[in-house]
């Protein structure tokens, strides 16, 4: 893979409204890259280091009460930022896959468009704190937040906080998310997350293949 922006490895970040689909896709393309002899590091947000997965456990936990919008923000870029400084950029450095499930957008989404908070402030903090680091690839799965309902109440284990929300709140979060998508056409990859899974991994695989020709696993 080519070096961009000074960086040998490859990082893509997978996004959308919870049940959307998108743990299942990277999932998807952890197996192929493994399959194909390249071990990605795989990593989440909120979370990813000892620090972070305390941050989610703080913000995600529906019985602790819930935090003031600000301090949300504060809280997933502090573990974005640890994150970034200790697992993402020396991965990439070394020449590593990064697969990261959720990154920077998810704030601009969920506090940005979804609280209604200022965005530009949401950016200035991951700008200054998380080295600017962008993905090469966002993949979006935007799907409608009745359907990704469904597949959460079928999915066994406890509902998060965030999972709790109004549908409304869903909505303007999978809004928000077509915006930044449009804002950033290069860098974002948008999937109907509607369709049958298989077919969602078909477009999937035949679209990343276009954005990153020399992938090993497609
Ligand atoms: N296209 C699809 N059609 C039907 N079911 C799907 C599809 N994609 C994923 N699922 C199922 O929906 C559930 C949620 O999928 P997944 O965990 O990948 O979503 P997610 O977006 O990562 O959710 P969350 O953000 O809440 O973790 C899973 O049970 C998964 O098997
Ligand atoms: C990074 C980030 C996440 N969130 C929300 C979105 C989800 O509801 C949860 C994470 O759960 P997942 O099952 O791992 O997707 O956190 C957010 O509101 N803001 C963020 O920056």
């Amino acid at each position: 893979m080519a070096e961009r922006g000074g960086r040998r490895g490859v990082f893509v970040s997978f996004e959308g409204i919870d049940g959307c689909g998108k743990t299942t896709l990277l999932h998807h393309l952890r197996e192929r890259l493994e399959r194909s002899g390249t071990i990605p590091v795989v990593t989440r947000q909120p979370g990813g280091t000892i620090l972070g997965e305390a941050i989610r456990e703080l913000l995600l936990d529906p019985h602790r009460p819930r935090a003031h919008g600000w301090v949300e923000v504060l809280l997933y870029t502090a573990s974005r930022v640890q994150e970034v400084h200790e697992v993402i950029r020396p991965a990439l450095d070394a020449g590593r896959w990064v697969l990261s499930d959720r990154f920077a957008d998810a704030t601009t989404a969920y506090q940005g468009y979804g609280r209604g908070l200022e965005r530009d402030i949401i950016e200035l903090l991951h700008r200054r704190m998380a080295l600017d680091l962008e993905p090469d690839v966002t993949v979006l799965i935007d799907c409608d937040p009745e359907i990704a309902a469904v597949r959460l109440r079928k999915r066994s284990g406890p509902r998060d906080r965030l999972e709790r929300e109004v549908k409304t709140f869903h909505r303007r979060v999978r809004e928000g998310y077509l915006q930044l998508a449009a804002m950033h056409p290069k860098r974002f990859l948008v999937l109907d997350g509607n369709r049958d899974l298989a077919d969602v991994l078909a477009a999937f695989e035949r679209e990343l293949k276009l954005r990153l020709p020399g992938c090993p696993a497609l």
